[in-house]
């Protein structure tokens, strides 16, 4: 089986970045945006639960940073299709070696790059162009009950956003820091 993703480790135990590998022809261009053969080999373990689009209007915005609570902790395929994000997962697993250690990426359509997050992180973007386009694979449901986050401005985590912080939502702008956080992610 040719392979449609290259994948590559990253400083933070068990966070891939994937480049797809798209096929050309004189029409155009044809990839593959999940693979479960693949991508279980690379250590997705579960179903495809849902998968979302989300669109952002404009360059500077801030979505995140989130994770869902077990035992909806979920598994997390962020593609961006469409513009330009930096993309960035913090790492919330006490027993990890990269406990509260932070990793950004920067996904595009013209680089063809995903990242996949394992159970235990945070994860959130910023827009470096207009009109982006995402897509997520989750290997959990949505759970509103289980939503959690951090503010992604907070300073323990210190993410160098390239742009000003944007047309962040209330909640995401009521997000709690990580001195004030009352439960770690318990895997
Ligand atoms: C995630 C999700 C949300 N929703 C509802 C909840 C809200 O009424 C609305 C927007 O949700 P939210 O403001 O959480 O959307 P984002 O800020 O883009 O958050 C997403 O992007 C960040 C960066 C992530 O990592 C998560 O995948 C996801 O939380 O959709 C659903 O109905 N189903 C879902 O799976």
């Amino acid at each position: 089986m040719s392979k449609r993703f290259e994948i590559e480790a990253t400083p933070l135990d068990g966070l891939l970045l994937l480049k797809r590998r798209p096929i050309a022809d004189p029409r155009g261009s044809f990839a593959r945006l999940f693979c479960a053969e693949e991508l279980a080999a690379a250590g997705w373990h579960g179903p495809v639960a849902q998968i979302n689009e989300s669109r952002t209007r404009h360059r500077g915005t801030v979505r995140g940073l989130h994770y869902q609570k077990p035992p909806f902790a979920e598994i997390k395929l962020v593609s961006c299709v469409e513009g330009a994000i930096l993309d960035v997962a913090v790492d919330l697993r006490p027993q990890s070696p990269t406990y509260l250690k932070t990793h950004a990426a920067e996904l595009s359509a013209g680089n063809a790059c995903a990242l996949m997050i394992p159970e235990g992180f945070a994860h959130g973007f910023q827009a470096l162009t207009d009109d982006v386009r995402m897509i997520y694979v989750h290997s959990a449901p949505y759970a509103a009950e289980a939503e959690a986050g951090i503010d992604a401005t907070d300073p323990t985590l210190s993410i160098a956003w390239p742009l000003p912080v944007a047309n962040r939502s209330p909640r995401d702008e009521a997000l709690p820091r990580l001195s004030i956080l009352d439960e770690r992610f318990s895997a």
